[in-house]
């Protein structure tokens, strides 16, 4: 194209993005009147107002998020027809709703992110814009399906994969590639497994598949939403912003350690414990803790009745005991069996002992008049009560748990690991959470006092709503049409009653957060080569669909008590029925540092091959040995000469070194760090998922040395940098590290100019 041509089509480019903006403000200027108009709103009920704003309130913010990046590019197919590609979609209502812009997720805009020159798909031209808030800046073009010419044209791939790494991560929809659009459109529903290097896309993939999901599946999807479930906090953060650019709100955000409501856990157990609390033959063991604390007494207990005392003994108690638990009922649940069976018997003895020499079984009415009343003591009777609750308590998987790690004896009994005591009972721990879980689901809860009590409101709101109709009924004559038409429609006095109970007017992600029970349409998994045993149970209860994208890296795995292989995971909740999909272009290190990076991997995972890098940097990595008096100055130099650039940095150093934040924290200034907050010191498990533009590994030797799966520790901190790698060694340079450029102190007053 010749410059003139370019720019006169430059010119209608940028006015015809200019003219979708200005359809995007008038379609804002009605989300936000119908907005205002549903707080307005007074013909409807509370609840249906709250769900009429909620769902305004939304769509506007929806249009808001649209605004950055509107319209990102244009295919032209062979038929002669020219479609627009962009975040959201916008039609001519005048015009049969033809789309002015397509959204990224419709079906008709698959060939802009898998058309190539090989396979055009139908399609003649691929044209990228270069925006700058609402202003195209300028395009490129890919002419597709003429032998010869090279794939995909990369400027808009390598612009975003170059640039320097901001607040959190950023929404991919502009440069979205062939093989990860495949896995985000993938219709499968069932369980699907993505597995990839580091910097692979990976979790971008994820993000841009529940918003794909969204898309097509909006009416179930957003009754249920969706659950994403990350390594800590620092990470969920970091993805945080992504679905909501996309314009996505029903997705509940959680780790592994928040999973029970009410609980948030960081704190992780030795490797050891760890591996022993997710595996599934902990069940065992949880089953048999429940069961000891379900106990018949050592000593036969007296139960002093007004005429008469009998014994409470081990017999009598083990035939209820036998009784309850053949109900099959959570240990809750069949405690009100328990207690029923052993007054039933303590009565049975009390009246045998009471009418003995002149009462036997035969004079039926006379012996059930006795019973009824030894009963009705038995059932005021506070030590008797108090007897049955060390017999059978009522628990809570705190109460059971927090207990059993405290006594020798309970582990013993329950047949666990001694290695499980600690003695603070209630430390949780992330791998606490699942059995927290499974206890819940195990223990029940006897709710028949509130059920009465839910009764009882029940009675008395339809009383309330009885008055109301009456008085609405004597009022007939007063009362205008409309009201009258909506007393008439009230056939029972509960309906009205129902409407004068308070709605839950929380959003979605609020209420599944809050709710063990809630199950999501679909669970996204990330880093999910951590997860235990315990923690897949804990999560596939909560998707009964089982509906799940799984995206993980088994060469990246720190967790003892993490996945060796996806199919044992898996298979005991969807057998052989999951897909699996692998990702291998890495978008995130340049290929200097994914060569040293691969030189671990080779050592410690031969089998695994490392993600090819899109592009090099042409930068080499470097490392410095300093002495113990020298580091902290030198990790100085990296902030200052860090704190000079554009991007983001941070300094990885093995954990249990003073100032190290402890795994899933947020990342806070400490150690030598502290000079400057913009470069925290994290242990590489707190790096998890995350990336910056530069990245300091402090001691890598210490960093293998540090743990069971320290060389995976050690890859994932080489592999979180996406532009510059440093590395200062106190020991000698793992054999591993030797491709890094060996760097000299560098002159105190410039900055060091290998990065
Ligand atoms: N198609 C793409 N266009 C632009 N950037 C991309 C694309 N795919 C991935 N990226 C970028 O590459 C980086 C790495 O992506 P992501 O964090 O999803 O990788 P990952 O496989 O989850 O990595 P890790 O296993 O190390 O956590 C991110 O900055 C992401 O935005």
């Amino acid at each position: 194209m010749s410059n003139q041509g370019y720019d006169e089509e430059l010119r209608e480019e940028r006015a015809y993005v200019a003219a979708l903006y200005e359809r995007l403000d008038r379609e804002r200027a009605v989300a936000q009147a119908r907005y205002h108009g549903a707080l307005g709103q007074t013909a409807l009920t509370p609840g249906e107002r709250e769900t009429d704003v909620r769902c305004r309130s939304r769509e506007a913010a929806r249009l808001d998020f649209a605004d950055n990046g509107l319209c990102f590019g244009r295919l032209d197919a062979l038929s002669g027809e020219t479609s627009y590609i962009g975040r959201i979609g916008l039609f001519d209502a005048e015009n049969d709703y033809e789309p002015f812009l397509l959204d990224w997720r419709a079906p008709a805009a698959r060939p802009f992110y898998v058309a190539t020159a090989a396979t055009p798909e139908n399609m003649r031209r691929r044209r990228q814009f270069h925006t700058m808030g609402r202003r195209v800046l300028d395009f490129t073009d890919e002419v597709l399906g003429r032998p010869g010419d090279a794939g995909r044209g990369d400027a808009a791939l390598l612009a975003a994969v170059n640039a320097p790494r901001g607040e959190g991560m950023r929404d991919i929809v502009a440069t979205i590639q062939a093989e990860q659009d495949e896995i985000i459109r993938l219709g499968h529903s069932g369980v699907l497994v993505v597995e990839g290097g580091p910097g692979t896309g990976k979790t971008a993939v994820a993000l841009h598949r529940v918003a794909y999901l969204l898309y097509t599946h909006r009416e179930r999807m957003s009754r249920t939403g969706v659950l994403v479930v990350g390594p800590s906090p620092l990470f969920l953060d970091h993805i945080g912003r992504v679905l909501p650019s996309l314009g996505e709100s029903d997705v509940v955000f959680l780790t592994t350690g928040d999973l029970v409501p009410g609980l948030s856990v960081t704190a992780e157990d030795p490797p050891e414990v760890a591996r022993l609390k997710g595996s599934l033959k902990i069940l065992d063991v949880l089953d048999a803790a429940v069961a000891d604390r379900q106990r018949v007494p050592g000593e036969p207990v007296p139960v002093e009745l007004g005429d008469v005392t009998v014994e409470l003994d081990a017999g009598l108690a083990d035939e209820a005991r036998r009784e309850a638990r053949r109900s099959g009922l959570p240990h809750n649940e069949a405690r009100p069996i328990f207690r029923k069976h052993v007054l039933a018997l303590v009565a049975e003895r009390a009246v045998a002992k009471i009418g003995e020499g002149w009462l036997t079984r035969e004079d039926r009415g006379a012996w059930a008049d006795l019973r009824a009343d030894v009963l009705d003591e038995l059932r005021e009777h506070e030590e008797l009560d108090a007897t049955l609750d060390a017999l059978w308590p009522e628990l809570t998987p705190e109460t059971l748990l927090g207990p059993l790690y405290m006594s020798p004896r309970r582990l013993e009994a329950a047949g666990a690991d001694p290695a499980l005591f600690r003695a603070d009972g209630s430390a949780w721990t992330v791998s606490d959470v699942p059995l927290l879980d499974e206890l819940a689901g195990l223990l029940g809860r006897d709710d028949s006092a509130e059920r009465v009590a839910a009764r009882r409101r029940a009675e008395e709101e339809a009383e309330y709503a009885a008055g109301v109709m009456d008085v609405m009924k004597l009022d007939r004559e007063e009362l205008d049409e409309d009201v009258m038409l909506v007393a008439e429609n009230l056939l029972h006095a509960e309906d009205l009653a129902e409407r004068f109970v308070e709605r839950d007017t929380r959003d979605l992600a609020e209420r599944a957060a809050a709710d063990r029970d809630w199950t999501y349409g679909h669970v996204v998994v990330d880093e999910a080569q951590e997860l235990s045993e315990m923690d897949w149970r804990a999560l596939m209860r909560r998707c009964p669909s089982r509906s799940f994208t799984i995206v993980g890296d088994l060469a990246q795995r720190r967790s003892a008590a993490g996945a060796t292989a996806w199919g044992p995971v898996l298979a005991p909740y969807v057998g052989d029925r999951w897909q699996y999909r692998e990702l291998t272009v890495n978008y995130r290190t340049p290929a200097e540092i994914m060569t040293v990076a691969g030189a671990l991997l080779a050592q410690f995972a031969p089998d695994v091959r490392p993600p090819e890098s899109v592009r090099a940097c042409g930068v080499r990595p470097w490392s410095r040995r300093v002495a113990d008096g020298e580091l902290p100055g030198a990790i100085d130099d990296f902030v200052r000469d860090e704190a000079g650039r554009e991007g983001t940095s941070v300094v990885i150093g093995p954990p249990g070194v003073p100032g190290t934040v402890t795994t899933g924290a947020a990342p806070r200034a400490g150690g030598f760090a502290t000079r400057n907050p913009r470069n925290p010191w994290i242990p590489p498990s707190a790096a998890k998922g995350l990336e910056f533009d530069a990245v300091l590994v402090v001691d890598p030797a210490r960093i293998l040395a540090g743990g069971p799966r320290g060389a995976a520790e050690l890859y994932v901190a080489l592999t979180r940098a996406t532009q510059r790698l440093g590395v200062l060694h106190r020991d000698p340079l793992p054999a591993a590290l030797t491709g890094l450029a060996e760097a000299g102190a560098p002159a105190r007053a410039g900055h060091r100019r290998l990065l």
